[in-house]
């Protein structure tokens, strides 16, 4: 079945929803149609591979798939599906998310995971990553793209003129 997202917005648990809201604030922001969902590699495979597996035939474009601890849904994602997928490493209570940003960042050649920094900032830049490989063929999207860069450069300078 197709659906009109383009987007797939993946988390390992709901506890990573405080992370991965920042994602979904910016697909809103661009106005991108996207569906999320939690699945598991370790609590829920047979779910992350279908998930994975159809991916592509239902119409998504790119996975952002956010994880904390032994983050391995990523990477396992990107296993079962040629679609471009970007990691999330979620802040971890007992290491401070560097054993989900290891977990994420060291693929093996030949199964890409686009990782991006851990937390908050991290999921803010999953969602504007996917922006921009989606704006290679979308010029309304480009140009939404460079209206925020422009929002942020005002902040700058309203925040120096303070
Ligand atoms: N890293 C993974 C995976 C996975 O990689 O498949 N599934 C759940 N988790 C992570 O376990 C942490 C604690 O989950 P709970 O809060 O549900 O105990 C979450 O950050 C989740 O992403």
């Amino acid at each position: 079945m197709v659906s009109n997202a383009a987007v797939g917005v993946v988390m390992g648990s709901s506890s990573d929803w405080e992370t991965m809201k920042n994602t979904c604030t910016i697909l809103d922001a661009m106005e991108i149609p996207y569906e999320k969902k939690v699945v598991s590699a370790h609590r829920t495979p047979d779910l992350m591979f279908r998930y994975a597996e159809t991916a592509r035939e239902r119409g998504l474009k790119v996975i952002i798939a956010g994880a904390g601890g032994a983050a391995h849904l990523p990477g396992m994602i990107a296993a079962k599906t040629t679609l471009p997928v970007i990691g999330v490493p979620v802040q971890s209570h007992a290491l401070n998310g560097m054993d989900s940003l290891l977990s994420i960042v060291q693929m093996p050649a030949g199964i890409p995971v686009a990782t991006v920094a851990i937390g908050n900032s991290g999921a803010t830049n999953a969602g504007l990553l996917a922006a921009q490989f989606l704006s290679a063929f979308d010029a309304a999207l480009a140009d939404k793209l460079d209206a925020y860069r422009a929002s942020l450069e005002k902040k700058v300078k309203e925040s120096d003129l303070k």
